[in-house]
């Protein structure tokens, strides 16, 4: 998908949403370590035909991880990715930098099933409290789930070939809908604060009643405080090699993430999942589910919400097939001991 997308992509835009930071280290170690990871499948355990539905997110181990400018890749940008979702059952994280409006991202996804598991919201620290305040409540009152807070950002990461594309601004017309001024009809840039800090979790909190993720945590010790500032969860994340290059593939850090938090809430991952056999790897490590960014972009930008059903479809397929092959019953059975070494 993402070789058929290559095609039919603008090249800036291809090498935006495919792009890391700098060297691009990080990037191609997300999906390398998978490869390295191998796995050892036990015989006649009689588990059946997996099933795959995981709480708290959806009807199988897998988000849709939040990106930016769904437009970008299709007309109907975010529309599209929240209709495949609906149809799924998988929770769809939307971004703050949405090009659709979250309202209209929400409208969408009831659309097609309104007993789908509600989409979730992604922020960015903002320096000025009240606006995050009244996109908060915006966000409760459209109807998402729950808010995912980006820790891991507090500049923005340098990819180089953004610089060298000079792509630096959305195109005519595109723009970040969820940060309108409903009043004047201003658009606001995101800021990245590197001031933020856990009185940034503090806050939001006491903001709403809705269960907070924090994601980009890749130190046991912030996994630990995630825990202790009431984290609902945490999804461990390199931001798909965007920000810092020269961190550890995602799914490397798992393990003592996991080890940190010893069951106290779940934990996710994202970065370089692209096969089934790669969300059972991460499962077995104790993610409860992963995430998934640019195969999404790949699907949207190749058929819109049918490349994205055909993505999840896939994966879904993929997934099942893993499991029965490594004799296992739904994906919370699996263990360290599926893995090689
Ligand atoms: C084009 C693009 C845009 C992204 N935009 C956001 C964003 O707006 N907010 C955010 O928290 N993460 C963003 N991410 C990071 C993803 O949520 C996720 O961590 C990453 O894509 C996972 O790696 P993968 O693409 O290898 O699956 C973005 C990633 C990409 C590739
Ligand atoms: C442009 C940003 C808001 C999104 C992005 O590119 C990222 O988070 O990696």
């Amino acid at each position: 998908m993402e070789a058929a997308a290559r095609e039919l992509l603008p090249p800036p835009v291809y090498d935006f949403f495919a792009g890391g930071a700098d060297d691009e280290n990080t990037l191609r170690d997300n999906v390398s370590a998978f490869d390295r990871l191998r796995l050892v499948p036990r015989v006649l355990c009689g588990a059946g035909r997996p099933d795959l539905p995981t709480p708290p997110v959806g009807a199988m181990p897998v988000v849709l991880a939040p990106t930016a400018f769904h437009r970008l890749a299709h007309e109907d940008g975010e529309r599209a990715t929240a209709r495949a979702a609906s149809a799924a059952g998988v929770v769809m994280v939307v971004s703050m930098a949405a090009t659709v409006a979250v309202e209209e991202v929400l409208d969408a996804h009831r659309g097609v099933d309104p007993d789908a598991p509600a989409p979730w919201f992604q922020l960015y620290p903002q320096p000025d409290k009240a606006f995050m305040e009244r996109l908060v409540k915006r966000v409760e009152a459209a109807g998402c789930g729950a808010f995912v807070l980006s820790v891991d950002s507090p500049v923005f990461g340098h990819r180089r070939r953004d610089v060298r594309n000079g792509f630096l601004d959305l195109p005519e017309g595109l723009h970040c809908e969820n940060l309108r001024d409903p009043d004047t009809g201003a658009v606001r840039t995101i800021a990245f604060d590197p001031r933020s800090g856990w009185d940034c979790v503090r806050r939001l909190r006491e903001t709403t009643p809705l269960p907070l993720w924090l994601k980009g945590i890749a130190h046991p010790d912030d996994a630990r405080l995630a825990v202790r500032h009431g984290a609902a969860g945490i999804v461990v994340s390199n931001h798909g090699g965007r920000q810092l290059d020269g961190m550890p593939a995602a799914i490397d850090l798992l393990p003592s993430i996991v080890d940190a938090v010893g069951g106290r809430i779940p934990v996710l991952m994202d970065g370089g999942v692209r096969r089934g056999t790669d969300v059972v790897k991460a499962l077995a490590l104790g993610a409860t589910a992963v995430g998934v960014g640019r195969p999404v972009l790949w699907g949207l930008a190749t058929a819109g919400e049918a490349g994205v059903t055909r993505m999840l479809d896939l994966l879904r397929a993929e997934i099942s097939r893993a499991l029965a092959l490594c004799g296992v019953a739904r994906p919370s059975d699996l263990t360290r001991s599926v893995l090689c070494g």
